[in-house]
């Protein structure tokens, strides 16, 4: 099919393709019906398919890699008890005023001040309805709560900057296939992890314990960097610091 079809699909379909640096659209054309259908989806600079229209391509590439856009969705996973939080929160103190990152707020249907982050409190049905309505770039369920990350996370990597959320495990192969992913893993030996989860007090021991026993397996694929939180708090938060500065040099390169 002529690659200006393509480009026309690309251009009427645009509001659904995340507005995101790093990334490009890669397409394959053909016809269904008599109609210019185009296959996308979104992958790594360089890794185009063979026989893609380079000019659409490249012509995309234009519109979701705006030069000097350096957009990354950098997404904190590990084990309850790890430091997840904790070290997030330090990260953050020592980078407010850093324009190069974002840290998300989750929309959480746990009670306000439950304690550990700072989280959008929803109930139930109020969190049905947002997530109805398109509000979550992400959304997932575990610990018997719903997690919803906002939409606006897109806005933010349009504009050029890391994106640094909790997520699940379980929802790593979406955020892949839609952003521009780094997976952060915050770790530690589960002897650490079983003490920290029962001095933090959130929890009762039978939910600790459900929490220590979740599938930790990640897709594979991703580009994964390593935090080991067996040190001081504050050896812990200079890791990722260091983590989160390298990943916004890296996503101004891809
Ligand atoms: N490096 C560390 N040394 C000692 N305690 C820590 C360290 N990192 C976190 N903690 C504590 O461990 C508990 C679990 O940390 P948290 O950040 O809530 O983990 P996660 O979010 O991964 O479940 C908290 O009580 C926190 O204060
Ligand atoms: O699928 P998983 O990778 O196991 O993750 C499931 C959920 O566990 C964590 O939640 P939360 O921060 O509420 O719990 P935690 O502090 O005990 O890790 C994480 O942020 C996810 O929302």
């Amino acid at each position: 099919m002529p690659t200006w079809l393509a480009s026309q699909w690309v251009e009427a379909t645009a509001p659904k393709v995340p507005m995101i640096s790093g990334r490009v659209v890669n397409m394959l054309g053909g016809s269904l019906a008599g109609k210019p259908m185009v296959a996308m989806r979104s992958t790594g600079i360089g890794a185009y398919p063979p026989g893609l229209a380079s000019d659409v391509v490249a012509q995309h590439r234009g519109r979701v890699n705006p030069a000097g856009a350096k957009a990354m969705l950098l997404a904190v996973v590990g084990p309850s008890g790890a430091g997840k939080d904790t070290l997030m929160g330090a990260a953050r103190a020592r980078l407010a005023g850093d324009a190069r990152f974002v840290f998300v707020r989750r929309a959480i249907t746990r009670p306000a001040g439950a304690g550990g982050e700072d989280h959008r409190a929803l109930s139930a049905p109020e969190f049905a309805a947002e997530r109805a309505a398109g509000g979550f770039a992400l959304w997932w369920e575990a610990h018997g709560l719903s997690y919803g990350i906002p939409r606006s996370i897109e806005d933010q990597m349009a504009a050029g900057r890391v994106v640094v959320a909790n997520l699940s495990r379980g929802v790593l192969a979406e955020a892949a296939a839609r952003y521009p992913l780094r997976v952060l893993v915050i770790t530690a030996p589960i002897a650490v992890l079983a003490a920290r989860l029962a001095a933090r007090g959130r929890e009762d021991a039978a939910d600790i314990a459900a929490r220590l026993a979740r599938e930790s397996a990640l897709p594979p694929g991703l580009d994964v960097v390593t935090v080991m939180n067996d040190a001081t708090p504050e050896e812990g938060a200079a890791r990722v610091v260091a983590q989160l500065t390298r990943a916004a040099e890296d996503a101004r390169r891809w």
